[in-house]
């Protein structure tokens, strides 16, 4: 499939008549064709006026169909073949099995909420039907479901170019709500964007869908994106990257006429807790496997291990000298643009340049746009005392902070902020301690992990990737997992609709055969 450098809007391919840009090589930064050119106003309003056109018949396709559409898309993402891998490895310097991998993931994903979709449960059809003889006031049949909320805006992430992508999460969670996508490329991997928007735009026309259900448009800058924001017809916004740029969507979302939510996942540190007994018993292989999930992808992930938390003891010393040795044997690698690489090495600078940190270790030195791993220690009072040390370094380094009690660690982490995850390291000695742990966790993150690392989402039904501000902009929602769909629908009552006009979700009979909530009371479907 050629990649040309096209917006596409609906079913048409279009050349954008803005700045243009090249995507980037991550290994050598040297350009790679085609040129893009950046989308214009005109784009904007043309891929918004057709995903507002296309809303109200999208919302009702059938389940079967919409899951169909869903499969399809699957379908054609794994149809493109090697050339998305290769391209996607020139744009992003990931390894090819990171990729492969991540394309299951982004294909189970997109199947997964076809499952979602058949099931229909995700509609919370409720009955309460009419009591006209209730005293003193009769009352009305009242039924509801959840509808979509109207086309979603969807801005793909630079460090999963596929699963948090033009076809990732944001966009199969709204795709199953019934919203049209109009997803603006990442200008990190413009390539892997237009194949992967082609394979969805195909889809579309194979299911018979109409054209505005998909647009992607391209921006070197970020012009593109607050027009989309801006737009009226839009009416919800799917976003992962950097603090600055979610706050900036939020904030553009909230100015408008008629404000919109905002689901942005940004900066999280992912608090590791290593409580004592376990660090005893195991503190050195607790190290060794902490490097690994440090550097995984160069440390590229919002799920990454960014902060140690253990009371200083013989075992934390055991761990730190594990993890060291394996850190000084961690091989740079190389990241995803260069102004990444750029924001990795000012974060070590300013871990290394504060006086009250000190270097543990440092990886393997590496080329021009390769990030070197590094750990750093501090202290419990010096952390409390800086909040810049609790600022996100994005990238394979790590601050471990010693500290002298139990209720330091409680301290600590009643001073972070919202996190994607916390783990938490131990053994049966530990159980107290983490009981006491466990209230301030749960206020804090989204996921709380046991003897593991946040690193690597399980997409699934009973998974929250969300956690408070500012780990995302609304912390009662998840961007991964079958819970996401939820971020895209609005419930919507019927009170006292004649039958012919209901939805058919909510009909008399349950033709759809739904898990529906009768007076209160899940009944099953032929029930
Ligand atoms: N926590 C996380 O999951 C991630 C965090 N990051 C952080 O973000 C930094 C930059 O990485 P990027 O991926 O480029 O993130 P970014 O937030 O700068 O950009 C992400 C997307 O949002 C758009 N955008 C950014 N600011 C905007 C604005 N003011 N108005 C409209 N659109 C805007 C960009 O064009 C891009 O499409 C990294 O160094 C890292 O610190 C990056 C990736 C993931
Ligand atoms: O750890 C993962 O699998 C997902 C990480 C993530 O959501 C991100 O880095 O943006």
């Amino acid at each position: 499939m050629p990649i040309t450098g096209e917006n596409l809007i609906g079913a048409a391919t279009r050349r954008g008549a803005g700045e243009t840009f090249r995507a980037v090589e991550a290994a050598t930064g040297n350009s790679l064709e085609p040129a893009f050119a950046s989308a214009t106003p005109t784009d904007v309003e043309r891929a918004c006026a057709l995903a507002a056109e296309a809303f109200d018949s999208y919302r009702e396709t059938s389940l079967e169909d919409r899951a169909r559409f869903l499969e399809a898309v699957a379908d054609a993402i794994v149809a493109i073949g090697d050339e998305l891998i290769v391209r996607c490895m020139a744009e992003s310097g990931l390894p090819r099995a990171r990729l492969e991998g991540e394309r299951g993931r982004t294909v189970g994903q997109l199947k997964m909420f076809a499952g979602v979709v058949r099931d229909g449960g995700f509609l919370e059809a409720r009955i309460d039907p009419a009591q006209p003889d209730r005293k003193p006031l009769p009352r009305p049949d009242l039924r509801l479901r959840q509808i979509a909320v109207g086309p979603v805006a969807v801005f793909g992430a630079s460090n999963f170019p596929l699963a948090f992508s033009v076809a990732g999460g944001d966009t199969a969670s709204a795709l199953a709500a019934g919203c049209p996508v109009v997803a603006k490329a990442h200008p990190a991997h413009p390539g892997t964007s237009e194949l992967v928007g082609r394979a969805v735009q195909a889809a579309v026309k194979e299911c018979g869908l109409p054209e505005g259900v998909f647009s992607l448009l391209m921006d070197s800058g970020i012009a593109v994106g607050q027009a989309l924001v801006a737009d009226p017809r839009i009416a919800a916004v799917g976003f992962t990257g950097s603090r600055r740029g979610g706050v900036a969507l939020m904030q553009a979302a909230a100015a408008r006429t008629q404000p919109i939510p905002v689901y942005a996942e940004m900066s999280s540190i992912n608090p590791v807790v290593l409580l004592p007994a376990a660090l005893e018993a195991r503190g050195r292989d607790i190290g060794r496997a902490f490097v690994g999930s440090l550097t995984l992808g160069s440390g590229q992930f919002c799920t990454n291990p960014g902060l140690i938390l253990a009371v200083e003891s013989a075992g934390l010393d055991g761990f730190l000298q594990a993890a060291s040795a394996a850190l000084r044997e961690t091989q740079a690698a190389t990241m995803l643009t260069p102004g990444i690489h750029k924001a990795y090495c000012a974060g070590v600078a300013a871990l290394e340049a504060n006086p009250a940190v000190t270097t543990l270790a440092q990886g393997l030195a590496g080329g021009t746009h390769q990030g070197q791993a590094a750990l750093f220690s501090t202290t419990a009072q010096a952390f409390l005392a800086d909040h810049s040390l609790a600022e996100e370094v994005f990238g394979a380094a790590s601050l471990v902070v010693r500290c002298p009690d139990l209720a330091a660690i409680r301290a600590v982490l009643e001073r972070l902020e919202g996190q994607l995850t916390a783990a938490v390291h131990l053994d049966e000695g530990d159980h107290d301690a983490a009981r006491a742990l466990l209230p301030v966790l749960e206020r804090r993150v989204g996921r709380i992990l046991v003897n593991g690392f946040g690193t690597g989402v399980e997409v699934g039904h009973a998974m929250v990737h969300g956690g408070p501000y500012p780990a995302t902009s609304d912390g009662r929602t998840t961007s991964v997992g079958s819970l996401a769909i939820h971020r895209f629908l609005r419930p919507v009552s019927y009170q006292d609709l004649p039958e012919a006009l209901l939805p058919a979700a909510l009909r008399d009979g349950n033709p759809l055969k739904l898990w529906r909530r009768q007076d209160g009371k899940l009944v099953a479907p032929g029930a």
